[in-house]
């Protein structure tokens, strides 16, 4: 792929921090911040992590290079050339931690981990936030298509409707991650390797002297892909019948005519009589994809009719988000270094939500050994051992600390991977067939309790008593 150099798709305040810090000769004490959300989107039980790729990319390419020294030398802060050429050295020689795309996250628990000189930590902020958030967001957005959609087939339309052209190519590869089958996107498909398929628009047939003769010459043309639609003039009366003379024609030559897209009107009606008259005609393999603002309710809602439709198109709903168009995913200070030492810090908020968890940590899924489910995430300082060994571990809720339990038998899981060490990518990419694999096995690793679309049970995120204690006696020390 050809890798853009986004080194100042950054917000200016981290340049002034940058700056600041240089100036002060603090620029090489040790940070490190966190990336989590504090609330699920759509009301799901769980979100989809996915934007790692666009991540690794970013990293691997972050220099200054002279047209963005030129630029910054153009703005009204008058940086010192000695402050640009500091730039110029920037490498990114930090560590960076992630969860593997197309793991189940959940609010309030880190989904990477940057530990790096403040210099570096500081400007990557703003990009990783903005990967990350929209494609966490529309991943999990797939995810509920997929959920109600189950073994149909999903083809992702939404490139024309998508909030331009990085959100079309990225967000379709955060919908195959979490269950699409394929994209009409082809530039997506050439970057990602994800299938690209598409039918024909009305533009075909009202750029004919009739329907019929528009199928034909579509069938002619394409005489082993023809998907056609219908919904021009009138579905039932003309598109539906003269898609079956052309399935007939096709017939003559020993081909099979695919399929045909309903556009318009009652979906569960017309795909219901199409069906009928598809059959009746012995083309019973003639499949029926439907597309029109669909998104994961109103399929619900055509299922539960009957509607006999084998592939969904879903565009805009799902590539903006509809619904609920961000993902609120913050980037918080945990630790600095103070005399050679990382101290935690915290933020203090009047909404407790807000109060951020301090310290250097890891996260944990814990899967009981003997039912093979996640029974929580949980969060501990970094030195702790106990949850390593697998020894006894009380969890409670942090909210509402005196319900608990203990778990004896489980296997604890680091949520976070080294993705950067030192500054070198120590992660292998996986593949996106990979990331497919291995999203659906995330799945199987929950209670559907938890995964259910509608009013799903909250899926605990516990932290030790330790980290515990060190956030109540932080939040102690800075009540005025
Ligand atoms: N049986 C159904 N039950 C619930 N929703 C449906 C059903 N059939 C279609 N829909 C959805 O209802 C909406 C209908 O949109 P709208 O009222 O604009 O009609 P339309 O058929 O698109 O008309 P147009 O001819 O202007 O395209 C779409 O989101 C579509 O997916
Ligand atoms: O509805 P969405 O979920 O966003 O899916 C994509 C839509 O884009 C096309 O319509 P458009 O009117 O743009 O062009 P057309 O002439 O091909 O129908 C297509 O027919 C779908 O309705
Ligand atoms: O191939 C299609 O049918 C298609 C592609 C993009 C948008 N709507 C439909």
């Amino acid at each position: 792929m050809n890798e853009e150099q986004l080194i100042l798709h950054t917000d200016k305040y981290q340049i002034n921090m940058m700056y600041a810090h240089w100036v002060q000769g603090s620029q090489n004490e040790k940070a490190v911040f966190e990336i989590y959300f504090r609330k699920l989107p759509f009301g799901n039980g769980f979100a989809v992590f996915a934007g790692l790729e666009r991540v690794v990319r970013y990293m691997r390419n972050l220099r200054f290079g002279e047209e963005e020294l030129a630029y910054l030398r153009t703005q009204e802060e008058n940086y010192p050339e000695a402050f640009l050429q500091a730039l110029r050295d920037f490498r990114f020689t930090g560590s960076l931690y992630a969860a593997p795309e197309g793991t189940l996250v959940f609010a309030n628990e880190p989904l990477v981990r940057v530990e790096a000189r403040i210099f570096e930590a500081q400007l990557i902020e703003t990009a990783l936030l903005n990967f990350v958030n929209y494609q966490t967001l529309v991943a999990t957005k797939a995810a509920r298509v997929k959920q109600v959609a189950g073994e149909d087939g999903l083809m992702e339309f939404g490139t024309r409707r998508a909030q331009e052209a990085d959100a079309a190519v990225w967000g379709a590869r955060a919908a195959y991650i979490a269950g699409f089958d394929g994209t009409s996107n082809v530039r997506a498909g050439m970057l990602f390797g994800i299938p690209a398929k598409g039918t024909h628009a009305h533009s075909w047939v009202q750029g004919h002297e009739s329907e019929d003769e528009a199928f034909r010459k579509f069938a002619e043309a394409l005489p082993d892909h023809v998907t056609l639609l219908v919904d021009t003039y009138d579905t039932l009366k003309s598109g539906v019948p003269n898609a079956i003379r052309t399935a007939r024609a096709l017939e003559a030559q020993g081909k099979r005519m695919q399929a045909i897209r309903l556009d318009s009107g009652d979906l569960a009606y017309l795909s219901k009589t199409a069906r009928e008259m598809l059959d009746e005609a012995g083309l019973s393999y003639v499949r029926i994809v439907a597309s029109n603002d669909l998104d994961e309710s109103i399929i619900f809602n055509l299922k539960a009719q009957g509607a006999r439709i084998d592939t969904w198109g879903v565009g805009t709903q799902l590539i903006t988000a509809a619904d609920q168009p961000s993902l609120g995913g913050v980037y918080k200070l945990v630790a600095r270094e103070r005399d050679g030492e990382l101290v935690p810090v915290i933020k203090i908020s009047g909404n407790p939500e807000k109060v951020t968890t301090p310290g250097l940590k890891e996260a944990y899924r814990l899967i009981n050994r003997s039912t093979g489910k996640a029974e929580a995430d949980y969060i501990a300082l970094r030195h702790e051992q106990d949850v390593r060994q697998g020894e006894r571990i009380k969890l409670f809720d942090p909210v509402h600390p005196y319900i608990y339990k203990y778990l004896d038998d489980y296997e604890a899981i680091p949520l976070l991977q080294p993705i950067f060490m030192n500054g070198e990518q120590v992660y292998a990419l996986p593949s996106l067939g990979e990331i497919r694999r291995y999203h659906r096995e995330q799945l199987a690793l929950f209670w559907p309790e938890y995964l259910r679309k509608l009013h799903p049970e909250a899926y605990p995120v516990d932290l030790s008593t330790e980290l515990w204690e060190l956030k109540m006696e932080m939040i102690a020390k800075f009540r005025y």
